[in-house]
């Protein structure tokens, strides 16, 4: 089973639009709903591959209740804990060439006493887990070393955790020594202070966080790839996509396809990206089933190019 913690989780709603136009009134040619924040996400596609997975997140007011009855209908199985705020409503704009603008919003700020009943729920939740995934940002209310007290709780009681969060959320867990963390290129860059032009620079920013703690790195690399550098060695990994509809979610997707396969290694990193591409190619943050997947189109290789230009450099 694999459990995942959302602490910030999300209403997400998708506007496919022609062409966005500021300071017009824009009209949307499709538009949809679907449960979000990162964690939820990956237990959308930990399901969607017909595994077991919990989602434990905190939920409160209208959108908490939709976002729940949501994942009641994708059959996922959630432990909520309920809070006073109203869950946020995140809001995707998608152009046909494959732009994405995001808007989220902040969420509700936490009590004390109500983020102490989430990591209780994670403690309750976490007996027979395979992997806990952390994933997100945090809300208010929950101190930047929230992540890293939970991978200590979790190390204790003999979980493995894959993190997906940025910035000092990421940066104070490191020190706990999670399994895997699962950054982007911008995320990586943030980590290390310093910009990401090519592979050899993704490659050292993951070598660095495994010097601060990082057990293993799976950093996401949007239309380049994917790198995973644990003790095994140095794995890059790609996939080609013709058309990209939405890439909402293709982290959570990938994260999701390396956890499903193990979690470690070049065989979870290929399941990764085989997610990745297959979850762009999905509206909204819709997560790719088996049959959605393309695993002959990924190429993995230990030969890592490290002089490539990224096509998406980080700043
Ligand atoms: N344009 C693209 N073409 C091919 N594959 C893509 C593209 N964009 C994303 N992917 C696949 O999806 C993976 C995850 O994408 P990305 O690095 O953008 O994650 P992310 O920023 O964590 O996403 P999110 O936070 O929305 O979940 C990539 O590593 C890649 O495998
Ligand atoms: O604000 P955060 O927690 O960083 O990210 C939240 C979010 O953008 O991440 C998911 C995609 O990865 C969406 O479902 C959700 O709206």
């Amino acid at each position: 089973m694999i459990l995942t913690v959302t602490p910030n989780p999300s209403l997400d709603r998708t506007y496919e639009v022609p062409a966005l136009e500021r300071g017009e009134v824009n009209r949307a040619v499709g538009d949809r709903m679907d449960p979000g924040g990162k964690g939820v996400n990956v237990s959308r596609a930990v399901a969607a591959a017909g595994k077991r997975t919990v989602a434990v997140l905190p939920l409160g007011g209208m959108p908490g209740a939709l976002v729940a009855q949501l994942l009641g209908e994708q059959g996922i199985e959630v432990a909520p804990v309920q809070v006073e705020g109203a869950t946020r409503s995140n809001i995707s704009l998608a152009e046909p060439d494959g732009t994405l603008t995001k808007i989220n919003a902040a969420g509700p700020e936490l009590s004390a006493a109500e983020a102490e009943s989430l990591l209780k729920a994670v403690r309750a939740e976490s007996v027979g887990a395979s992997w806990i995934a952390c994933c997100g940002s945090l809300p208010r209310g929950l101190a930047p070393s929230w992540y890293a007290d939970l991978v200590a709780r979790a190390h204790a009681a003999g979980a493995r955790i894959a993190l997906d969060t940025s910035g000092p959320a990421l940066t104070a867990a490191l020190r706990e020594r999670p399994d895997v963390v699962k950054p982007n290129a911008e995320e990586l860059a943030e980590a290390v202070g310093r910009p990401l032009a090519t592979i050899g620079d993704a490659v050292k920013a993951a070598e660095e966080l495994r010097s601060l703690g990082a057990r293993a790195v799976l950093a996401s690399l949007g239309a380049d790839g994917q790198l995973l550098v644990d003790d095994s060695g140095t794995y890059f990994a790609s996939a080609p996509v013709e058309t990209v509809r939405s890439n909402v979610g293709a982290g959570d997707a990938s994260l999701a396809g390396f956890l499903i396969a193990g979690g470690s290694g070049p065989e979870a990193l290929a399941s990764a990206v085989a997610h990745g591409a297959a979850a762009v190619q999905l509206p909204g943050s819709v997560m790719p089933t088996p049959g959605d997947l393309d695993p002959a189109a990924v190429r993995l290789t230990d030969e890592v190019p490290l002089d490539r230009a990224l096509r998406e450099p980080a700043a």
